[in-house]
């Protein structure tokens, strides 16, 4: 089983996240390169800046000659000012680039995994506003972190030929600003996780809430759900709180750490401008004025990247939380989400050949022609379940079987299972002569024609739920003729995500077009149905079952239904 749990990047630097970031890399690249330019803007900014003011002050030269650095100075704070810009847009574009690529993969993967128990107000909180959060990372805090890194190190150097007792001053207090950073960070980074469990509660709560307010209406308990929601907000704001609270404190640590590392150089410097012979310094006249004034102005610029890195860490750390969520997700096998939904309860039987099973299998071609179907000695469990009874069934290739077993027996587990959605915890389940573990799941579900029960919808017109039966779509007469065999709606009728604007019947009648759109499209060998006439008047329901027929031919048809016009159609009932 993956480890699912978050694993807190310790350096500040998620490795993980810059290896699944296309272009991070190149980004990191060009800031190191700004970087460097930056650091040589500081530096002729403040030596320039020195020099004016040493000038005018211990030299006494006039407006005429001090005019060249005087325009040199603008340019300087000119390319500072066009440098930050453009790495401000560098960065603004690499986030929004990291951003998308990991939303597609995440999706592609929660696509990939079977569907379990998710929470869609989570996943739509992680996905939106969790990836969004990443911006501070990518956009603020990564910049910062190479700019703390190449500038001081620059600095250092500048201050170790001008005047090495200041250099000494900030290599010795330097490292307290990353080293406090580092404890506050450790700290602050289960208030992160903690902080975004909260929006993720209330996300799930929000999106539970709206969906079930017409029964809660119904039942006159909507007003109640106001205590519970102000439960869950004020968790999210005592932890927003806590969080905010923690940034302020650690950046006026940092803050103060920096000041009194300065005001140390300064006051060495002062010490040394005013008897020059205490240090052995020799700082006197211009050049001395000059020397004490560069060191000045270098010394904070030393500690501005570190600080600001530390401050931009804590923006960041709620997009870092969430990046954890999700590289949890990209870790998850198929066979994760299926323990996780699946796991049987203490006590029950767990699937002993899971291990086997997963190293054994094999891409094999795609299900042959109306294949019989086995179920041997299958055993399906659902969490805090006992597990449903022992099925051992036969469905004969070509022909209609029908399952008429009680309600809760398991006829619609056993059609999610025949499309991998769900596992059995024992036994097995065969396609002709090869077990599903064996077989493409992929090239599986492409052969099968599956009408679930309760057909999801989306919001849009009948027409565009009914193309999705077939992912690269469908002509608009394949379509009309699939919602005419159906007896569906017409296909500019909308539809809403939830049902409404169809009656109970129509909207089974949207899914049964879609899935006879799906047979005629893809043409596959195995057709399952779930009550698909559960809704239907009598008449309505012998047309459908007319317009079926041909689709029958030739293939292997399971259908789940206790209706007596069902039940004629059959070749075979099965009851268990
Ligand atoms: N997601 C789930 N979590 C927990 N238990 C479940 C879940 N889905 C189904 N069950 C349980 O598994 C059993 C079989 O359910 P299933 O829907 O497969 O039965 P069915 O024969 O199709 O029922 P019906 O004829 O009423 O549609 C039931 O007892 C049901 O409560």
């Amino acid at each position: 089983m993956t480890q699912l749990a978050p694993q807190p990047s310790k350096s500040g630097l998620d490795r993980r996240l810059l290896h699944r970031a296309r272009g991070a890399s190149v980004f990191i690249g060009v800031c190191a390169g700004l970087g460097i330019v930056r650091t040589a803007c500081v530096v002729a900014g403040a030596w320039l800046t020195a020099s004016l003011i040493a000038g005018a002050f211990a030299g006494g030269r006039g407006l005429d000659s001090l005019a060249p650095q005087l325009m040199a100075l603008a340019g300087v704070l000119a390319a500072r000012a066009l440098l930050a810009s453009v790495q401000e847009a560098a960065a603004h574009r690499a986030s929004a680039g990291v951003k998308s690529g990991l939303r597609r993969q995440a999706l592609e993967q929660l696509m990939r995994l079977p569907s379990g128990k998710r929470h869609t107000g989570e996943t739509a909180a992680l996905l939106v506003r969790g990836i969004d959060a990443l911006d501070d990372y990518f956009a603020r805090y990564l910049p910062q972190l190479v700019l703390a890194v190449v500038v001081p190190v620059g600095v250092l150097v500048v201050m170790l030929v001008a005047y090495p007792p200041a250099a000494l001053i900030v290599l010795v207090t330097l490292p307290l600003i990353p080293l406090f950073g580092v404890l506050i960070g450790l700290y602050t980074r289960t208030r992160a996780e903690r902080q975004w469990e909260s929006t993720s509660h209330l996300a799930h709560h929000f999106a539970d809430l709206v969906a079930g307010l017409p029964t809660l209406k119904a039942f006159g308990r909507a007003s109640k759900q106001v205590g519970a929601i102000e439960v869950t907000t004020g968790a999210y704001r005592r932890r927003s709180m806590s969080l905010l609270r923690v940034a302020f404190c650690s950046a006026l640590v940092l803050e103060l750490a920096a000041s009194l590392s300065v005001a140390v150089v300064a006051v060495t410097v002062g010490v040394d401008l005013v008897s020059p012979h205490n240090s052995g310094g020799g700082m006197s006249g211009e050049a001395g004025l000059q020397t004490a004034l560069l060191v000045l102005i270098l010394a904070p610029e030393a500690y501005l990247p570190l600080r600001n890195a530390g401050a931009h860490y804590h923006a960041s750390a709620e997009g870092l939380a969430a990046a954890e969520r999700v590289f949890a997700i990209l870790a998850e096998t198929p066979e994760d989400a299926e323990d996780r939904q699946a796991a049987p309860a203490p006590g029950e039987p767990s699937n002993p050949n899971a291990a086997a099973i997963t190293a054994a299998r094999v891409m094999r071609t795609p299900l042959g022609r109306a294949p019989t179907i086995m179920f041997r000695r299958t055993v399906f469990a659902y969490p805090g379940r006992q597990p449903l009874p022992e099925l051992s069934l036969t469905v004969p290739a070509g022909q209609t079987t029908v399952l008429t077993a009680r309600s809760g027996a398991g006829k619609s587990t056993l059609m999610a299972a025949l499309v991998g959605f769900r596992r059995p915890v024992s036994g097995s389940i065969a396609f002709d002569d090869t077990e599903l573990d064996d077989l493409d799941l992929a090239a599986v579900r492409r052969s099968i024609a599956w009408l679930p029960q309760r057909p999801v919808l989306v919001d849009g017109t009948v027409a565009e739920n009914v193309r999705l039966a077939v992912p690269d779509g469908a002509s608009d007469p394949a379509v009309a003729k699939a919602i005419a065999a159906a007896h569906a709606p017409a296909a500019t009728r909308t539809v809403a995500a939830d049902g409404s604007g169809l009656s109970a019947g129509e909207a089974a009648r949207v899914g049964l077009a879609r899935f006879l759109l799906r047979v005629d499209l893809l043409d596959p060998p195995v057709l399952l149905l779930d009550e698909p006439t559960a809704h239907l008047d009598g008449d309505t329901e012998q047309a459908v079952l007319d317009s079926f027929a041909p689709y029958r031919d030739q293939r292997t048809v399971l259908i789940a239904s206790h209706r007596a016009a069902v039940r004629a159609i059959a070749d075979r009932e099965v009851d268990w």
